[in-house]
């Protein structure tokens, strides 16, 4: 494919190396989400490993088989504390699967939203594994994944043995490449469509669809009338919420603020939404699903996160930052009552004149997920 820059495209479209590498990351990733084993390679020795999450007879099986060796289960430490797992300090925990531990006990540690079901399922040993880089990356390939930060892994395997596998139809990854492929992806943002699309709120708007080159994650930029370059933009970044944006759900704010936002810009004559392919806070539709479970047994957004083995927001700004300078646009009022927004868009390089708020009032089921933000997040409100 031709390699086109934009005129202000910002930082440089990243190599031909980089982009085979967040392609084999992608493949990795489709491997992971049929529950297919993948070997995570780098300096520390090739790991074989596989999600948790669907953990069954069968695959257990068909990991000792080709690992050699029963596996260890790797946890993030915020996942392995709420199942009070002795903290070893690391940011990553493997458990010893004894005799105890079944695949539906495997299923149950990896997935909170059966705490409850499944009450604690301890003893639990750890350390008889040691930790590498090529587990934190694992765990790391299955967030990107969008299921759960829980694996079955290997301890590192002989270079023979990895090359079996690789032989026998085993896709390998490079550590490096699932730690670079968020940055590599939103580096690698190009324009691939644009139209007009008149909207309720809205009539003169168009959207641009943003796309790493050969292929990847989608976001989309919204321009509402003429924004002019040189000006301070009005712009919303908006997390994709399927529930709140499209069934109208009441647990969040996120439909009000997006067609809030729409009529804003309307309203002021110009601007730009970003709607950003980060559902659930960048955990995913379904994760997020399993923390509103959680939330229904009493947890709070954060915390449902964290007993998931999240960090309480995955999300980060490149990607819009990139679309902004893709578009021609450095400078912004930005439209949020997050703090972490504006930072993060300053720290790579957007300069934001000013933060225009943008609360809605609650509706009777999202004070609490309000509350939480403030108190817990620290969102102006
Ligand atoms: N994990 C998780 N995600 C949620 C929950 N409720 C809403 N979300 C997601 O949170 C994101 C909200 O995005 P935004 O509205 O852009 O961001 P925000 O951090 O609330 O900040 P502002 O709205 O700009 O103040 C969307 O991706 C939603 O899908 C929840 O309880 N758990
Ligand atoms: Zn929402």
């Amino acid at each position: 494919m031709v390699r086109v820059r934009d005129p202000d495209s910002g930082p440089a479209l990243p190599s031909a190396a980089e982009e085979t590498a967040r392609i084999a990351v992608e493949r990795a990733v489709a491997e992971l989400r049929y529950g297919r084993m993948v070997l995570v390679d780098g300096g520390t020795g090739p790991v074989l490993m596989a999600p948790a999450e669907i953990a069954s007879p069968e695959s257990l099986s068909s990991f000792v088989a080709r690992a050699g060796a029963v596996p260890a289960l790797a946890l993030t430490a915020n996942r392995a504390a709420v199942l009070h797992i002795n903290p070893t300090g690391d940011d990553v925990e493997l458990v010893t699967l004894a005799a105890h531990l079944t695949p539906s006990a495997i299923r149950a540690l990896a997935d909170a939203s059966e705490d409850l079901s499944h009450p604690l399922m301890g003893p639990f040993r750890t350390r008889a594994m040691a930790l590498t880089d090529n587990h934190r990356a694992a765990l790391k390939l299955l967030k990107l994944a969008r299921l759960l930060p829980a694996g079955l892994v290997s301890a590192p395997l002989g270079a023979p043995q990895a090359a079996a596998l690789v032989a026998g139809g085993v896709l390998a990854v490079g550590a490096a490449a699932i730690y670079a492929y968020e940055t590599t992806a939103a580096l690698g943002l190009v324009r691939v469509a644009a139209a007009k699309v008149p909207l309720a709120d809205a009539e003169n708007a168009r959207i641009i669809a943003f796309r790493p080159e050969d292929g990847g994650i989608e976001h989309l930029a919204i321009l509402i009338g003429d924004p002019v370059p040189h000006e301070p933009v009005l712009i919303r970044l908006h997390s994709e919420c399927f529930t709140g944006d499209l069934l109208g759900s009441l647990k969040c704010d996120c439909g009000d603020q997006l067609r809030g936002s729409i009529r804003q810009i309307a309203a002021a004559g110009a601007g730009i939404v970003l709607y950003l392919a980060q559902e659930g806070r960048g955990i995913g539709l379904i994760s997020k699903l399993k923390a509103y479970s959680l939330q229904d047994q009493g947890f709070d957004t954060v915390d449902a996160n964290e007993r998931l083995g999240f960090d309480a927001d995955e999300r980060i700004f490149l990607p819009a930052a990139v679309m902004l300078k893709r578009l021609g646009y450095r400078t912004v009022r930005l439209m949020t009552n997050n703090p972490d927004k504006v930072a993060g868009l300053e720290a790579l390089g957007i300069t934001v004149t000013e933060r225009v708020p943008h609360a809605f009032p609650s509706n009777g089921h999202n004070e609490f997920y309000l509350l939480t933000k403030k108190k817990r997040s620290g969102h102006y409100l």
